[in-house]
């Protein structure tokens, strides 16, 4: 199985706290990592370090076997990052919002209307984003995981604000990409139903001033 991320020793300090310290990870294609820990921990932040969008006080980021900043292209190519707050445009419909993203992301081929029958959003398509529910607009933010072509999925609480079915949906989406070789990683305080050799775990917990990792 080879290697699609590494992260090297990373140490992060955010407001003069020690978050992580030479914490270090590894997952290979076909592999979930579950990133756990209790609210404030620093989940959210190791994510955005290994999503390249902050730095770590130290410590390296290596996709494919290469060093985060040797090679942004691939990098762009090859991760897809989707933030806890759906990055939805307040003032565009749930169609434009598909047909928005789906361009800043390079994703010409995309059907929009089609997306939205995916993320069982049809019949919403005139409506500014701003009115509809919280878990709609989470559905319009991870419509991108139904074209990305990136390898490497970082989702931050991807399950937020769905029901039963987007959750489900969302496993679904899920299994596929693993099968396909990809990897995902994400945060989520709901345990996930996979198990074995394809899930790994780590917990960033503070039990006074120690910092444990499982
Ligand atoms: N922009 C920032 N500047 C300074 N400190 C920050 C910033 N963002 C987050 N922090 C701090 O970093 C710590 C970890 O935050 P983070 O969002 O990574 O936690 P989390 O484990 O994802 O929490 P939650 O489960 O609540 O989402 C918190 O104490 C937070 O106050």
């Amino acid at each position: 199985m080879s290697v699609v991320i590494e992260a090297k020793q990373l140490t992060s300090v955010r407001a003069g706290r020690t978050l992580f310290s030479a914490l270090s990870l590894q997952l290979g294609g076909g592999e979930i990592l579950h990133v756990e820990g209790p609210n404030g921990a620093g989940k959210s932040t190791l994510l955005r370090i290994i999503a390249g969008l902050l730095q770590p006080l130290e410590g390296e980021v290596w996709l494919f076997g290469q060093p985060q900043q040797d090679d942004p292209e691939l990098w762009q190519r090859q991760t897809l990052f989707i933030g806890h707050k759906p990055a939805v445009k307040a003032e565009l419909t749930a169609l434009e919002n598909l047909h928005f993203q789906s361009q800043l992301d390079g994703a010409a081929h995309v059907d929009a209307w089609q997306l939205l029958e995916t993320v069982g959003l049809l019949g919403l398509e005139d409506i500014p984003a701003q009115q509809l529910s919280a878990g709609q607009q989470r559905r319009i933010a991870l419509a991108r995981l139904w074209y990305s072509q990136a390898k490497l999925w970082i989702l931050d609480e991807p399950f937020t604000a769905l029901d039963t079915y987007g959750i489900e949906l969302l496993h679904q989406r899920f299994q596929r990409h693993l099968e396909q070789s990809g990897s995902i990683i994400l945060t989520s305080h709901q345990p996930l139903s996979w198990s074995g050799e394809r899930l790994q775990k780590i917990r960033i917990e503070h039990n006074d001033e120690e910092l444990v990792y499982e």
